[in-house]
């Protein structure tokens, strides 16, 4: 099970958390979200070990301008949370790994995904928010039983302390990782390093369990 923190915008705080050895870190490049990184110093991703792969992440944004943040953050991977069509998700699948978001609720037509596919490496599978994302809320899960291609997804959307144990009874196989966010700050873009400590703990036993 990979474990992806994301919104992070604070040095010491992602300091913290490499510590912690996620498998991702996402990193909000959209100015309206609270989690914005605004002007966070390149060299602080720059200290992150290669094996975290570094993520950005973006709503409705331009071609020109994901690629220059690209650039100056290296970033390994980016995760797009607006209205992308599979041909802009394609462009991007060259240069870096693609996570294309989309907002479920009880409606949500899974057909939609699949031109996407080849064109993204991963889905990832989040609560329906006017926000496009970082609303703390979960969708019924249970949805995710219609879905069949063989990509494999990220699950996201108000994962907290309180709702791992439910997460990894969740038996998809395409289930790849989680997405751990709002439910584990103390402020936006501030986790609570105890809090991610412990869930980290129960992601990682129960991936042993299974080998
Ligand atoms: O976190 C945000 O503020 C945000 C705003 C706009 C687009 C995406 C955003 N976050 C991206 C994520 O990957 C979040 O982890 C995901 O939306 C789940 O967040 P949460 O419900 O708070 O766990």
């Amino acid at each position: 099970m990979k474990i992806k923190v994301c919104g992070l915008k604070q040095p010491d705080n992602i300091e913290a958390i490499i510590a912690l050895q996620p498998d991702y870190m996402g990193f909000i490049c959209y100015g309206i979200s609270p989690r914005f990184i605004a002007d966070l110093p390149v060299d602080v991703l720059d200290r992150l070990p290669q094996a975290i792969q570094k993520t950005g992440v973006f709503v409705n944004d331009s071609l020109e301008n994901i690629s220059l943040l690209i650039k100056e953050y290296n970033f390994d991977a980016v995760q797009l949370h607006g209205y992308e069509n599979p041909e802009f998700c394609e462009a991007l699948k060259k240069r870096v790994t693609v996570l294309k978001a989309f907002g479920v609720d009880e409606g949500f037509d899974f057909e939609q995904l699949n031109p996407y596919a080849g064109k993204v490496d991963y889905f990832l599978f989040d609560t329906k928010t006017p926000k496009h994302g970082g609303s703390g809320l979960t969708f019924n899960w249970d949805i995710l039983d219609k879905y069949k291609m063989d990509l494999p997804f990220f699950l996201s959307g108000g994962l907290s302390p309180d709702n791992i144990e439910q997460v990894l009874q969740i038996k998809h196989p395409q289930f790849y990782g989680v997405d751990l966010n709002s439910r584990f700050e103390t402020a936006p873009g501030v986790k609570d390093i105890e809090k991610l400590s412990k869930a980290f703990e129960l992601l990682r036993q129960s991936a042993t369990n299974e080998i």
